[in-house]
């Protein structure tokens, strides 16, 4: 083993002065490790030291992010970005574990921690000590006041390893930093002025090939909810560089705006179904969106009437359809391109994802649209993987969170193709092309981003001119339920088949059967949230009283199975 005994001795020393809060557990989850920010100081900074290694093992730029996304101020959080810009390598997430929960609160058990830090080095080959080994790893916050903190305990623990490097980006959507990271190893330019030109650049693209009397349909006036957090502020900084956009934006965390994500953002909107704080009546008619808290997700709402708070919601789905839509419609106009070289060269496997979450009515109108449609868990660790086998792969969560991803060799015919039918300016193929290379600038290849997925969702609305209402009418949600249930253990639930089947305790699933029975166009199920210390409960049926109840009598079943104890 090429560890030095200055290696062992930095990270001794550093791992003590992060005791581990006593009696707690924390598991990477859905999306990184979350809790209150007071307890997480010592997963931060381990969190440092893995990211460290990673970032040597893989001879690449790393991202460490601290958010808690959408959950309340007083929560954190931290996540991995890889070197494409990813999740971290789920084959990973056993050592995350372990290293984050191994109990270091005396000087002799840091040499145990020591010991899950070298049998890792030694299984996974990692240059931990070697004479040239460096690493990088680039650090992002939200706007969360312990963020600070947090970043320096991170600090400390990538410091811990020799010849390892952080680079503070400061306060950054959760998508930029992933952008940043991708850029970095691709070698590009990475700034965040320069994330800001390429969607200011590809935005202008594709608004440039809408047809202008498309685009006077459209209303200009357009309004975002920041969340209090950080994606407002960023869109403020954007806006000023776009054209075809008129958007407000509201609630971004300035002094006497409310609290980050209390009653506001893409996660209250979605799952409330109820306009967000900020907005009132006078929005009537109005084109809405919500961010959420670092900026990767994003739903669009429009108020129902004046005198209510309710909302008709433009989710995860059905910006999935939009986008789904539009890129079909791109690539059946490259196949009817006459050349069948060029047509051959750029023969296409289009691919939707979708989790258990998505509205039974989406995933109806995206196969009859004639799409594969696959499932995945929750958690888009999944949902990015499955995308990413596509030549384009579409994939979003109900929640709002999602992207489109291009294969290099896809996109590289593309610009051949783009290359081959430049002396046909005004041609339908061309103009798809075109279209297409613009959507793969825009997108963020690494995540779901807020900021790139509201930017597209605008220009396709130009490109149909349609108004929101005409976006909603795609296809109606059918009724759904959604509940979260306290229980002492949530691991104590097991489930299989994309999380729509529970496999322990045993029974429960044959009682979410029977009750789903009862309901015409039922469907159901529950399943251990990966953020919280809940069971969620998912119910759906043909109205919202039998969703409602649906998901009610599952709740009730949940919560004596899992108080029994009898498993
Ligand atoms: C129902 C729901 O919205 N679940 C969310 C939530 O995960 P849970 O594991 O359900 O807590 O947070 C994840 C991270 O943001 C997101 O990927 C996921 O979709
Ligand atoms: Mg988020």
């Amino acid at each position: 083993m090429a560890t030095s005994i200055n290696q062992h001795q930095s990270i001794l020393e550093s791992a003590s002065r992060f005791p581990l809060p006593q009696g707690l557990r924390f598991s990477y989850g859905t999306a990184g490790f979350r809790a209150e920010a007071s307890v997480l100081a010592s997963t931060v900074f381990r969190s440092g030291i893995l990211a460290a290694l990673r970032s040597l093992k893989t001879g690449a730029v790393i991202g460490l992010m601290i958010t808690a996304s959408h959950n309340p101020v007083n929560d954190n959080g931290v996540k991995i970005a890889d070197p494409d810009g990813g999740m971290l390598t789920q084959q990973w997430e056993p050592f995350a574990d372990a290293l984050i929960n191994f109990d270091v609160s005396c000087m002799c058990i840091s040499w145990a921690i020591m010991l899950v830090v070298l049998k890792f080095v030694e299984e996974e080959n990692i240059p931990l000590g070697g004479v040239n080994s460096s690493a990088e790893i680039l650090l992002g916050r939200d706007t969360r006041p312990s963020g600070r903190a947090l970043v320096e305990a991170a600090k400390q623990g990538i410091s811990a390893v020799i010849g390892a490097v952080a680079i503070d980006m400061g306060i950054l959507t959760t998508p930029q930093l992933h952008w940043m990271v991708r850029r970095r190893n691709k070698r590009m330019k990475a700034s965040e002025s320069d994330y800001f030109e390429q969607l200011a650049k590809s935005f202008r693209c594709l608004v440039d090939l809408v047809p202008k009397e498309m685009a006077k349909l459209v209303d200009a006036k357009f309004v975002v909810d920041g969340a209090n957090g950080v994606g407002g502020e960023k869109l403020e900084q954007l806006k000023g560089m776009l054209t075809g956009l008129e958007v407000e934006v509201r609630n971004l965390g300035r002094k006497g705006d409310g609290i980050l994500n209390e009653n506001v953002g893409a996660d209250y909107v979605q799952k409330e179904k109820v306009i967000p704080c900020g907005f009132g009546s006078d929005d009537m008619g109005i084109r809405c969106a919500s961010l959420d808290g670092d900026a990767d997700r994003l739903v669009y709402f429009r108020l129902l009437s004046a005198n209510s708070r309710s909302v008709d919601l433009v989710d995860g789905d059905k910006i999935l359809s939009l986008f789904a839509v539009f890129i079909k419609e791109q690539l059946d106009s490259l196949s009817k391109m006459t050349n069948d070289k060029l047509r051959n060269r750029l023969s296409s496997r289009l691919g939707v994802v979708q989790t258990a979450y998505a509205n039974g009515a989406s995933t109806h109108y995206l196969k009859q649209l004639g799409l594969e449609v696959v499932f995945t868990p929750t958690g888009v660790k999944y949902l990015h993987k499955k995308a990413s086998e596509y030549d384009i792969g579409i994939y979003f969560e109900a929640n709002g969170h999602g992207t489109i991803l291009f294969s290099e060799d896809f996109i590289s015919s593309l610009h051949d193709v783009e290359k081959e039918l430049a002396s046909c300016p005004d041609c339908e193929s061309r103009n798809a092309a075109l279209r297409l290379l613009a959507v793969n600038q825009l997108i963020n290849q690494a995540v779901g981003d807020a900021l790139s997925g509201l930017l597209l969702a605008e220009a396709i609305l130009q490109y149909y001119g349609w108004s929101i209402n005409r976006w909603s009418e795609l296809y109606h949600d059918l009724p759904s339920k959604q509940l979260k249930v306290k229980v002492a253990d949530r691991s104590a639930v097991v489930t299989a088949n994309a999380e729509t089947q529970v496999v322990k305790p045993s029974g429960l699933q044959e009682l979410i059967n029977a009750e789903t029975d009862k309901y015409s166009h039922g469907r159901c199920f529950i399943r251990p949230s990966g953020t919280e210390d809940i069971i969620r409960v998912y119910a759906e049926a043909s109205t919202q009283e039998a969703a409602d109840s649906l998901a009610q009598a599952v709740e009730q079943h949940v919560k004596r199975l899992l108080t029994e104890k009898s498993f």
